[in-house]
């Protein structure tokens, strides 16, 4: 069979966010081992590129660049290798298609920021840019969820509301924005042992619901009240598994953040502010104590996944 000719553009390059959570709530563990989850996600400016190419049918190649590269699979379990594999498979008809991915990592590895569903995201965006398939935004987020929870979140973003495993994404009554400081971590958290550590610590959790203080606080868009209604089932088991993380947040909280709280899994702490400058100062005082391998800036909520050039 003949290779579908190039479509134009021949390269394409995507962009999509970090998240934070600032509510999980985690019931028991379903028959198929996940979670159900009460989130609220929160995409913030600290970003992944990615970068799509033609290449010869069948051929899907990958290259990693930045933060952590070391620790990223460069085989098969690659979530944007994985989304490009999926696509051309469901969507890809009869056509033998191709791709040279180039990921340019800003967002560290395992740091409880979906890192990885960003990339899967993007992909996801990229090739059905560069291969003209035209799929409406609800059918992306579905093919996004077979490659992982945070996914269709990382493809929807600003502020949304999360159930099921985390897939089912749908976005919130959200005024303002807001200010963040990041902190990261030396090593990165495995996301399944901190849910099996929170089995451990609640044999018996509560289904979980979006908390009604957070969903207000969002509507006021007061960072005072937000950075009070945060919250995250998860944290307990990540300081269980990364104790020194309490310094970091008892930091963070001391130096004058308006709200604390461990992002996602972990083991990046993300501290609110109350404006830009606020920001700053938290930054460099916070940097200057040391209790974190690096320290950023980032506001939110930000736009998904989504197409630069
Ligand atoms: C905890 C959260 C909060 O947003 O994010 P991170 O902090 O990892 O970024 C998510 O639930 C992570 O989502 P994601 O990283 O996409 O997870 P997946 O690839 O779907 O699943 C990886 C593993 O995490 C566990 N998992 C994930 C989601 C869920 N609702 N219940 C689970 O128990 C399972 O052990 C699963 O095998
Ligand atoms: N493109 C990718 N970038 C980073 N990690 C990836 C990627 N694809 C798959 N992974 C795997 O996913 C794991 C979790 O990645 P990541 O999304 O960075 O963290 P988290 O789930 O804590 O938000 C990594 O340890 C790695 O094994």
């Amino acid at each position: 069979m003949a290779s579908p000719l190039p479509p134009s553009p021949v390269g394409v390059h995507v962009r999509a966010p970090a998240k934070i959570n600032l509510a999980l709530k985690v019931g028991a563990p379903r028959p198929d081992g996940y979670h159900p989850l009460a989130t609220v996600y929160h995409a913030v400016s600290l970003y992944e590129d990615v970068f799509a190419e033609w290449a010869e049918p069948d051929e899907f190649e990958l290259e990693v660049t930045g933060e952590g590269v070391a620790d990223v699979p460069l085989d098969d379990n690659n979530l944007a290798l994985r989304a490009a594999r999926l696509l051309a498979r469901v969507h890809g008809g009869q056509d033998r298609l191709g791709v040279r991915l180039t990921i340019r990592k800003s967002i560290p590895v395992a740091a409880g920021l979906a890192g990885g569903s960003a990339d899967g995201a993007a992909a996801l965006l990229a090739c059905a840019t560069l291969w003209d398939i035209d799929l409406a935004p609800e059918v992306l987020r579905h093919l996004g969820a077979e490659l992982g929870s945070d996914v269709p979140f990382s493809l929807l973003g600003g502020t949304a509301v999360g159930g099921g495993r985390g897939e089912d994404v749908a976005p919130a009554l959200a005024r303002g924005s807001y200010h963040w400081v990041l902190a990261f971590g030396h090593q990165g958290l495995s996301t399944p042992a901190v849910y099996r550590r929170f089995d451990e610590l609640n044999p018996d959790p509560t289904p979980p619901e979006v908390p009604a203080d957070l969903m207000n606080a969002l509507r006021g868009g007061d960072p005072y009240e937000l950075g009070a209604a945060l919250t995250n089932d998860l944290q307990p088991a990540a300081l269980s598994l990364r104790p020194a993380l309490r310094r970091v947040l008892e930091t963070g909280l001391e130096l004058g953040a308006v709200g604390a709280i461990v992002s996602g899994s972990g083991p990046t702490c993300a501290f609110l502010v109350e404006d830009e400058e606020e920001a700053i100062d938290l930054s460099v005082s916070l940097s200057a104590e040391g209790v974190a391998r690096k320290v950023l800036r980032a506001t939110g909520p930000v736009v998904g996944a989504r197409v630069v050039a």
